[in-house]
């Protein structure tokens, strides 16, 4: 597939790591990145034959940065997540790679001052564009206004205005369904109801990973009215979540996938602006990736909170480039 590449703010910059070697078996994501082809894991086994390079037997990942944390300063958190982008590459770049699909950096859309709006808007337009060529997109936030930016793409592309049926799950510790005057990374999904309410579609929003006392009896009381699905953090069990992701995805065609880092235990996830003292464990998140992927629905993802100057030793980092490659095998 020949890539027609979006308007982005900053293009791609060259990915580095460390090196192995050249050829297919030592590959790692930065040796990886922008090629024309990968070989499938059996071609870099050895068993099709020495230098022939394979067909990419998966729709084609591309990666978007958006790098904004406008939305985490209005929603007075910790501001850094627009540093995010850049430390996400840097932790996917040594990992080693083992995927059988091409993976395209476009690059980033960055929120230059305030202007939160209209980075949402450029993001959502390069997004649908990547979405209608066939890719498997994957966002890199930035605070989790970023939900919202993808949304804007999802909605606007061909799959789901030619009807079929939407979900957005979120893993995350927050609804994030603030009613505020301006929109920041705690409005997010109160936006999207409302836009699906506009387009007159159903807003299907499951979260998994909820904090009782990090939401207030408003929180909790709209995403009542809404009919969010949600599983508090302390019933995430692998078998219910596995049972809660199943159900939900029994409901839609396409899924948005979007993981607010702050849903993981904060010894796991501690750079990002509100880190969860509970939180769900990393094995049952890294599942429901793998129930993701294995699907078949998964239209886009992306992550989101990552605040790299909060981070210890690029952990919360290394864990969410993690949860990108599980999600793209
Ligand atoms: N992105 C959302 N953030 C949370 C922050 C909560 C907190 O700072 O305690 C929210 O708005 O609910
Ligand atoms: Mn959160
Ligand atoms: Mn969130």
């Amino acid at each position: 597939m020949s890539l027609q590449l979006p308007a982005v703010d900053v293009p791609p910059q060259p990915w580095t790591g460390r090196f192995d070697g050249d050829g297919p078996r030592h590959r790692r994501w930065w040796q990886a990145v922008n090629q024309e082809s990968q070989p499938g894991p059996a071609e870099a086994a050895g068993s099709q034959g020495a230098g022939r390079p394979a067909p990419s037997v998966r729709r084609p990942a591309a990666l978007l940065g958006f790098a904004s944390d406008e939305g985490v300063r209005r929603n007075q958190g910790r501001t850094g997540a627009a540093a995010a982008p850049a430390a996400l590459r840097k932790a996917l770049a040594s990992l080693a790679f083992h995927l059988d699909r091409t993976v395209a950096d476009i690059g980033d859309v960055v929120v230059s001052g305030q202007d939160l709006e209209a980075g949402q808007e450029r993001l959502g337009e390069a997004l649908a564009a990547l979405l209608d060529a066939g890719h498997q997109t994957v966002v890199l936030g930035g605070g989790h206004e970023t939900a919202y930016a993808s949304y804007l793409g999802v909605s606007a592309s061909r799959a789901v205005q030619t009807g079929r049926r939407l979900g957005v799950l979120n893993l995350d510790a927050h609804f994030d369904l603030r009613d505020e005057p301006l929109p920041s990374s705690g409005t997010p999904f109160l936006q999207m109801a409302r836009a699906e309410a506009d387009a007159g579609r159903e807003f299907r929003y499951a979260v998994v990973g909820i904090s009782e006392p990090n939401n207030t009896q408003v929180l909790f009381g709209t995403a009542g009215k809404l009919g969010v699905r949600y599983l508090l953090d302390e019933d995430c069990e692998a078998d219910r979540v596995q049972d809660f992701v199943a159900a939900f995805l029994a409901d839609i065609d396409v899924l948005y996938l979007t993981i607010d880092l702050d849903v993981l235990p904060a010894a796991v996830a501690p750079g990002v602006s509100a880190p969860a003292a509970y939180g769900v464990p990393l094995p049952v998140i890294s599942a429901v990736c793998r129930q993701v992927a294995r699907s078949g629905k998964l239209l886009h993802l992306d992550v989101a909170e990552l605040n790299p100057a909060c981070d210890i030793d690029g952990r919360t980092a290394r864990t969410a480039a993690r949860l990108v490659d599980t999600l793209l095998r």
